[in-house]
């Protein structure tokens, strides 16, 4: 059997995109499935997969799955998200800009901005932990983010940093420090302004360093404001795609200050035309 598949990115973070509402293909995605969908043909390898389960246009309400390329599931994807909402406004007549999407069995409001960015409300995170001078966030998916000013003289020294290889000299030290394997680590180097922050994430999962991550992006914001380096609401983040991510976290200036939500806003766009891939063989045609 031949099934279409759709090639997207969110601030230039690759995702593949099959509509599964005919059920074709059996949910969960089998593990081999999910890794050879994402193992493209002629263009670089996805860093993500979507799976639309049901869209309701009246109610504006999508659901789908989002899967790692190593086939594992359930974590929360910031730019996979913003995909799958601008995906499901192009496959149906949303009566609204204003989304409902349940990624992974958990809601979150979107909206469509102009024609391809979308603006994503996540939920208050669920842990954060100030550990020596690195901050680990939970925010549906799992991250350490570190200073860069730390480990690199330089925003040249930033660009050039060897980020493979110290994630894979690391990671293992502070999944125990924080009893968590599926640990996402972002690098982020704010400007002398404190305007803009670059950020470069190696992603469980992918076990890589993506074009961009936007939990990655969300959760440097938190640990940035929760350390006092950056003070603004509204904080734009460069990750190496280059198409810049704005984060706004919602401050409760009457309870001390504390993060009570955050939006995420970036580009979501179809990148190139489907391409078929057969089931059976498990390969693009
Ligand atoms: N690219 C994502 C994060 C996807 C999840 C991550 N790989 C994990 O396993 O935690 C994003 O844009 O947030």
């Amino acid at each position: 059997m031949v099934i279409e598949v759709q090639h997207w990115s969110g601030a230039g973070n690759r995702f593949v995109i099959v509509d599964n509402r005919k059920g074709m293909i059996s949910n969960p995605l089998d593990v081999i499935l999910v890794r050879s969908l994402c193992q493209r043909k002629d263009l670089p390898a996805a860093e993500g997969l979507l799976v639309l389960l049901d869209l309701n246009e009246t109610d504006s309400k999508c659901y789908y799955d989002f899967y790692n390329p190593d086939g594992s599931t359930g974590v929360m994807c910031g730019n996979g998200a913003r995909c799958a909402v601008r995906h499901a406004a192009s496959s149906g007549h949303l009566e609204r800009n204003l989304i409902e999407l349940i990624l992974n069995g958990c809601m979150y409001c979107a909206e469509l901005i102009g024609n391809d960015r979308v603006a994503l409300r996540l939920p208050v995170y669920k842990d954060l932990r100030l550990i020596e001078s690195w901050t680990y966030v939970n925010v549906g998916s799992h991250h350490v983010v570190i200073d860069a000013r730390d480990i690199v003289q330089s925003i040249e020294d930033f660009h050039r940093f060897d980020l493979i290889r110290f994630a894979q000299e690391h990671l293992n030290s502070y999944r125990k420090k924080v009893g968590i394997e599926s640990l996402n680590l972002t690098i982020a180097y704010p400007t002398v302004d404190q305007q803009i922050v670059r950020i470069r994430t190696y992603e469980n999962g992918v076990f890589d360093e993506t074009q961009a991550c936007g939990t990655g992006a969300v959760s440097t914001a938190i640990a940035f404001w929760i350390r006092n380096i950056i003070r603004q609401v509204k904080i734009q983040l460069i990750p190496t795609s280059q198409r810049m991510l704005t984060v706004h976290l919602d401050i409760n200036t009457e309870r001390e200050e504390i993060i009570q939500g955050m939006t995420l806003e970036g580009d979501a766009r179809q990148d190139t035309t489907s391409s078929q891939f057969d089931i059976d063989s498990m390969r693009y045609l």
